[in-house]
């Protein structure tokens, strides 16, 4: 186990327009802790995992392992893989074909020169680990998808190494099999407590595995918190779209109200809430927004945006907007449904405990859809919070 400290990292790489992957990223990771890199393709995740192992040579910065300094540009310090007590798991398994499985563990113990019978009793605890020892014989072509990673996570952990690296080691597994191996990786972790950077750009998986997850943009890291933090308190518009709070709803301030800000034209294809004789109605009164700001976006999860019948009072604490189905799908104990408000695509889980009625939507059917005003969060212009209470503090952006 091993502090990490990433200082100004900075990646470029040549091409027209050159690209910043990594641009000034500093970061420092306690001994023991699972940090989650998460973020859109192309942010830097795999830029900044690949310059921790050492297989990218930085522009600048510096890294260092515990007490090993392995990066350090202008010192021109740049050790090479082997040379850093590193373990690494990919998408892509890279599990060699020609070597067993027993093999494949044992490479990185070859690279740095572990004495055979220590290698040989380190492979054995590794597969143990991994429920892979009745595996050892067979070569990859030989084992399953499931398998195959479960083999690679061994060889990761092998070397036990100062620090893993874990890029997307998951992704390529099916749905089912994607569960019970996160589920693994968590309980190995807590049971032998390495230091571990894992990237996705899987929400779900961030806030599974990670005990702190960087939300990265443009190779810089947006907001560095605990899952809970980020989960309930996106810093900005950015992570809270990331984060699951995928509907966004653009308000305009108007007298003491706020009216849909849509496009024009877009109010007569919702009716009640839109225009009558071109000014357009209040959808809401008072939100927790300061009053400096006049144009906002709502963010909400969809299962906290509800629907109600049309002709049926919706509560009077929540803001209220008519919406026209656009499309409804069964998903077992809610429904699906995408629903149209002005210019915007909203989607609502609608449960179907207790309300057979969101069991008959269907397209074009007109229906209220609302949500409580503490459920929502509300960012200004720039993709701050615009809030009336103390905002989330944004690292590094
Ligand atoms: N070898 C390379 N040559 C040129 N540009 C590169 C190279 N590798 C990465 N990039 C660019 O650097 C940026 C960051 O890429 P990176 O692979 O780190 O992103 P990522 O967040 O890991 O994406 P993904 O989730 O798709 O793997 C991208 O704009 C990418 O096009």
């Amino acid at each position: 186990m091993s502090h990490v400290r990433i200082e100004g990292l900075t990646k470029r790489f040549a091409g027209k327009p050159p690209a910043v992957a990594v641009d000034d990223l500093s970061l420092e990771i306690e001994p023991g802790e699972f940090i989650v890199l998460l973020g859109p393709s192309g942010c830097g995740k795999t830029t900044t995992l690949r310059c921790l192992a050492g297989l990218e040579t930085p522009d600048e910065g510096r890294i260092s392992l515990g007490d090993q300094m392995v990066l350090d540009v202008r010192g021109k310090v740049n050790l090479p893989p082997n040379k850093r007590r590193i373990g690494m798991v990919f998408q892509s398994y890279a599990l060699w074909p020609h070597m067993t499985v027993r093999r494949n563990i044992g490479y990185p113990l070859r690279t740095r020169r572990v004495a055979r019978e220590q290698a040989r009793r380190r492979i054995d605890e590794a597969a143990e680990l991994v429920d892979c020892a009745a595996l050892l014989d067979r070569y990859p072509a030989q084992l399953s998808g499931g398998q195959q990673q479960r083999v690679a996570l061994a060889r990761g952990l092998a070397a036990q190494p100062d620090l893993v690296l874990f890029d997307e080691p998951l992704s390529n597994l099916d749905a089912r099999l994607r569960d019970q191996v996160r589920a693994q990786l968590h309980e190995l972790h807590a049971r032998l407590g390495f230091t571990a950077v894992f990237v996705t750009h899987d929400q779900s998986e961030a806030l599974a595995l990670g005990d702190r997850l960087a939300i990265m943009k443009a190779g810089r890291i947006e907001q560095l918190d605990t899952p809970e933090r980020v989960f309930e308190e996106p810093a900005t518009e950015y992570v809270a779209g990331f984060i699951g709070m995928s509907n966004r709803l653009p308000l305009r301030r108007q007298g003491t109200g706020w009216i849909l800000a849509g496009g024009p034209g877009t109010n007569e294809q919702t009716g009640e809430a839109s225009s009558s004789g071109g000014a357009s109605r209040p959808v809401a009164d008072e939100l927790p927004v300061p009053r400096s700001h006049s144009e906002i976006a709502v963010r909400l999860r969809p299962d906290d945006l509800r629907l109600c019948p049309a002709e049926e009072k919706p509560p009077a604490h929540g803001v209220a907007l008519a919406a026209e189905v656009v499309d409804a799908q069964f998903g077992g104990r809610h429904m699906d449904v995408v629903v149209a408000i002005a210019d915007s695509r909203l989607h609502a889980q609608a449960p179907l405990t207790g309300k057979p009625w969101a069991r008959s939507l269907a397209r074009g059917q007109r229906v209220t859809a609302w949500f409580a005003k503490d459920a929502a969060l509300y960012y200004d212009a720039d993709g701050a919070r615009a809030t009336a209470h103390a905002p989330a503090a944004a690292v590094g952006a």
